[in-house]
């Protein structure tokens, strides 16, 4: 039985506005961790510090004021804002995800609310803008990665006991809301705020506070999104309330991991943000332990478009604004896969069909084609198809090679064996089902 909940879920369901849907058909997104982190790079007096390098400053080695003075060596002096919008159009990102302010605290755009801005450092200019311009100019949306947790701001809290915590935080919630209105002040085209750093204490006790701020960057910018991990329920439940609905427009709980099948992510909207090392964000020298392919990350793309989410690859710029080699290498790869195939990503929805070992399927939002996409050839060189019973195939095609047609072989009601034609491929490729509806015998062919 339901409990009154004052700050839960404000809606039951998926968003179904024009706003939504598109964040829905995006498929592939990219994430931009820089900041002041970016300069050390996860290094301190010599010392490699064994966490995330954009959480250094967290590090007992690391005192505040040393760190905060990277500030005054901020000065990335080969930024151009055009280039990484240029890198990710040929990605085929449809958007991007950029922090604005970290854990850290210090601002990428001139914040009028804090002097720990890039306003202050040798840069002096602001980041954010140039990057929202490019960015939208290539047609690639913009949402804006935003920290609750501030390490920088003498007034934040971990957790609220005494009344002079509660004096302070209360502060900290003024600026909080001062700093995020003027985001969507100066940046009005963002589509939506990518929130972190909201575990604490201190903030899950703020769920009244965080719902009507909630409201209030709503109501200042229609169509919004913001993800489930913004705001707490007065029983400081995050993410599901204490009904088990899910708060904000869509579930943010995939970070560095993927849903393994479509139960898991509760017919919510979903992105997963992704690493290419195990667990680094910010740009770090050292990459420890494995580095994913161009294979792998594809892999993790179609599994998530298979499952009705997003997979948003992160970046970590270097101090001085260009992106290190393995990530232009890595954007290359996925580009050139996503010119051939970007078909079955784009506009792409869980199928509903029995998932098998050769790889994911991807339906075309409101048609009746569905995407093959294949990372795991079977020795035998046939892919077992099985559809809905009284669905037909009427054409099957590799898309990318259309004029290469395959007849599937019927081996049972509404299952298939589709024969390749080759065993070796160089990279996953995508076979393309249109099916049609027979139990009205539209006259399919197969
Ligand atoms: C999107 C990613 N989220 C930040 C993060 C959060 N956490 C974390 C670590 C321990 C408990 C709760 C959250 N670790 N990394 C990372 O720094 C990065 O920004």
């Amino acid at each position: 039985k339901p409990i009154a909940l004052q700050h839960g879920a404000h809606r039951i369901g998926r968003r179904t506005d024009a706003d939504m849907e598109k964040w829905r058909a995006y498929g592939l997104g990219q994430f931009i961790h820089w900041g002041l982190y970016s300069i050390p790079a996860g290094e301190w007096n010599g010392k490699q510090y064994s966490g995330a390098a954009e959480w250094l400053k967290s590090w007992k080695e690391v005192s505040a004021t040393a760190y905060d003075s990277l500030m005054y060596q901020f000065n990335p002096t080969k930024f151009n804002a055009e280039s990484w919008a240029e890198t990710a159009k040929q990605m085929g990102v449809k958007y991007v995800t950029i922090t604005t302010k970290h854990h850290d605290g210090f601002c990428l755009w001139p914040s009028k609310y804090t002097n720990f801005t890039v306003a202050n450092s040798p840069y002096k200019k602001d980041i954010i803008g140039p990057l929202v311009k490019a960015y939208d100019k290539r047609g690639i949306d913009v949402i804006l990665y935003f920290s609750i947790m501030d390490w920088h701001n003498p007034d934040w809290r971990y957790d609220i006991k005494t009344r002079e915590d509660s004096i302070a935080f209360d502060r900290f919630k003024q600026f909080t809301r001062n700093q995020l209105l003027e985001l969507l002040t100066l940046y009005p085209t963002a589509k939506g705020l990518w929130f972190d750093g909201t575990w604490d204490k201190s903030w899950v006790k703020q769920a009244a506070f965080a719902d009507s701020l909630e409201k209030e960057m709503r109501a200042m910018r229609p169509g919004l999104i913001i993800g489930s991990r913004f705001r707490a329920d007065e029983y400081g439940k995050r993410h599901f309330d204490s009904n088990g609905n899910m708060m904000g427009d869509y579930e943010q709980g995939w970070e560095r991991k993927i849903p393994e099948k479509i139960a898991d992510v509760h017919g919510n909207d979903w992105d997963c943000v992704m690493t290419v090392p195990e667990n680094q964000w910010g740009y770090s020298k050292v990459w420890k332990g494995h580095i994913k392919t161009t294979d792998e990350l594809l892999e993790m793309l179609a599994k998530c478009v298979s499952l009705d989410g997003n997979f948003v690859l992160n970046f970590g710029p270097k101090p001085d604004g260009t992106l290190r080699t393995e990530e232009l290498d890595l954007a290359k790869g996925i580009g050139e896969w996503m010119g051939i195939n970007s078909e079955a990503i784009y506009n792409g929805e869980y199928a509903g069909l029995v998932k098998q070992d050769w790889g994911y399927y991807v339906k075309k939002t409101g048609t009746n084609k569905i995407y093959m996409l294949v990372f795991n050839v079977p020795v035998s060189g046939a892919l077992n198809v099985v559809l809905p019973s009284r669905t037909a195939i009427s054409k099957v095609y590799d898309l990318g090679n259309p004029g290469q047609n395959y007849a599937p072989e019927e081996i049972g009601t509404s299952a298939y064996f589709i024969h390749l034609k080759q065993q070796t491929f160089k990279r996953p490729f995508v076979i393309v089902l249109e099916t049609a509806d027979n139990s009205k015998n539209s006259g399919a062919q197969y």
